[in-house]
């Protein structure tokens, strides 16, 4: 059996990852393997409630911390572990790095306290140490070409109507946790027409020799 891979999809609103997860799920479905596709918060029963609480009601920024670890815990335990146990790909639409990104970096919330939190939650048996992406997919966009793309497409919940600056301290957030851990990090400029998009994602990819 193949070791399980886990790889996650980062960036922040309207960056383009939904466009693309469906793509490679298909590489990865070609080449004969399982995937799993998922999301956070959500994912199972549970955290897509406590996602409906996060994307829609008020409260103070720990306590938003604290949902996401805690939608994120039992994403890992019920979904995540089992199906890299099976040897499945995992693609997950965000992780812990947007925590650190929308909570540290957009918020200004603590983040040696997040870094603690992480350590509380990603400690998992089957992870050598903590579990954590073996890729983290990071398309990388301008708050501005974001804003236009998303413009009038939906109405906004509690992230996507934060402002600019917002979006700007939350893409340095991802850049801050890219330079932490360059080896997990696949950055894509993610100005570019959706097919060099793809191409660069999946050329990626497949460098790894996973495809
Ligand atoms: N390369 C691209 N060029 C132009 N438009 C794009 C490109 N990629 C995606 N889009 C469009 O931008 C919008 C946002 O894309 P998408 O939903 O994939 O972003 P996202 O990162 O998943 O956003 P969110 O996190 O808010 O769900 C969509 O309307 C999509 O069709
Ligand atoms: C995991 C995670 C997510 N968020 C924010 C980022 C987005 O605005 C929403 C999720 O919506 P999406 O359209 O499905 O991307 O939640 C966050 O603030 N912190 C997190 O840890």
């Amino acid at each position: 059996m193949s070791e399980g891979l886990f790889i996650t999809f980062e960036g922040i609103d309207g960056a383009g990852k939904s466009t693309h997860i469906d793509a490679l799920a298909a590489a990865f479905h070609a080449v004969g393997r399982k995937v799993v596709l998922t999301r956070e918060p959500g994912g199972t029963p549970l955290a897509e409630k406590l996602r409906g609480l996060a994307l829609n009601d008020p409260m103070d920024p720990l306590t938003e911390a604290l949902v996401m670890f805690a939608a994120r815990r039992d994403h890992l335990l019920q979904v995540i572990e089992p199906a890299l146990a099976r040897g499945d790909v995992v693609l997950c639409d965000r992780f812990t790095d947007a925590t650190f990104a929308y909570q540290g970096a957009g918020r200004g919330f603590d983040l040696q306290v997040l870094a603690t939190l992480e350590r509380w939650v990603q400690d998992v048996p089957a992870a050598r140490s903590l579990r954590q992406p073996h890729l983290t997919v990071w398309f990388d966009l301008d708050p501005a070409i974001a804003a236009q793309r998303l413009a009038g497409a939906r109405v906004p919940d509690r992230f996507e109507s934060q402002p600019q600056t917002f979006f700007a301290r939350v893409a340095q957030g991802y850049a801050d946790r890219a330079a932490g851990d360059p080896q997990r990090f696949l950055r894509i400029a993610a100005d570019r027409p959706r097919e060099q998009v793809w191409s660069a994602v999946e050329q990626g990819v497949r460098a790894r020799g996973w495809l």
